[in-house]
């Protein structure tokens, strides 16, 4: 097949797990009543607020309660589902992890935050997300029944070796949960977007949590889909709210044909290496 449909929940998460889990459920089924969309992406710890303090009170194990409902629904509405991101415990560490469920709830993927948000931006935000969070290890690209899709978490994106290794391994799309702030958000959430989609000839669909003033760690919002060209398919405000997208993958082949970016990297002259 050769285009689908992307739904993207941009949600505000509270600090009672239940509540998370159920507003997520309703959001998911609006969107399918509103879009009946193939594949739905929600955003980075949603679940859990995105504060330390946190993190290790919500974390649970694979399969748990969270990664059950997920399952569940992807196999119940028949789709894809890339579960943004939860605190996922292992051991005595805990993770910052995306699994992703296939139309028959199977678990496609688990991606475990590759870098940690460890920042101090002068009169901004700071974070140490190495205070509670260890770090993955391992590149997440899935295979679906309609292309193959490269998934990595929030800060993640900065890292363009990472990107351009998921183009490398087949990615046509990537997708991104995310929790951008109110320094780093305005500075930099479109350009980044529009960059990775643009040097890795991807359709960029990045999902964050909803503007909360509330909450001690202000999400940035403005979820969005980017195609392969850098245009905006679709995007969202700070609100709550979802937003649905298409992707086309003869747009992927047609750009990567005429600009043929991947072809044309030197590498006579210089190499990218997974270790
Ligand atoms: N929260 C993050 O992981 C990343 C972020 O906000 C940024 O890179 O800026």
């Amino acid at each position: 097949m050769i285009k689908f449909k992307v739904a993207v929940i941009q949600m505000q998460i509270s600090t009672i797990k239940s509540q998370n889990l159920k507003k997520v459920k309703e959001m998911i089924l609006r969107a399918m009543e509103e879009y009946s969309p193939q594949m739905v992406v929600l955003p980075e710890m949603f679940n859990c607020p995105y504060e330390n303090k946190y993190f290790p009170l919500f974390a649970e194990e694979y399969p748990g309660e969270t990664t059950n409902m997920l399952s569940n629904l992807a196999k119940e509405l028949q789709i894809y589902i890339i579960g943004g991101s939860i605190p996922e415990k292992d051991g005595e560490q805990i993770y910052n992890t995306s699994f992703s469920f296939n139309p028959t709830g199977a678990m496609l993927g688990r991606h475990r935050k590759m870098h940690l948000f460890d920042i101090n931006v002068e009169g901004g935000v700071s974070f140490r997300e190495s205070d509670t969070l260890g770090a993955g290890g391992s590149i997440t690209v899935i295979d679906t029944e309609y292309c193959k899709i490269g998934v990595a978490i929030c800060y993640d994106m900065r890292f363009p070796e990472l990107m351009r290794l998921m183009a490398l391994e087949g990615a046509e799309v990537i997708i991104l949960p995310a929790a951008f702030n109110m320094t780093t958000g305005p500075a930099h959430w479109h350009e980044l977007i529009k960059v990775r989609a643009l040097d890795n000839q991807v359709y960029f669909v990045a999902a964050s949590p909803a503007r909360d003033l509330e909450a001690s760690y202000h999400a940035y919002g403005h979820s969005k889909i980017v195609n392969p060209w850098g245009d905006t398919v679709v995007a969202a405000d700070e609100k709550e709210g979802i937003i649905c997208g298409e992707i086309d993958l003869e747009f992927v082949d047609k750009i990567r044909q005429q600009l043929p970016l991947l072809k044309h990297r030197r590498i006579d002259r210089y190499e990218l290496k997974k270790k």
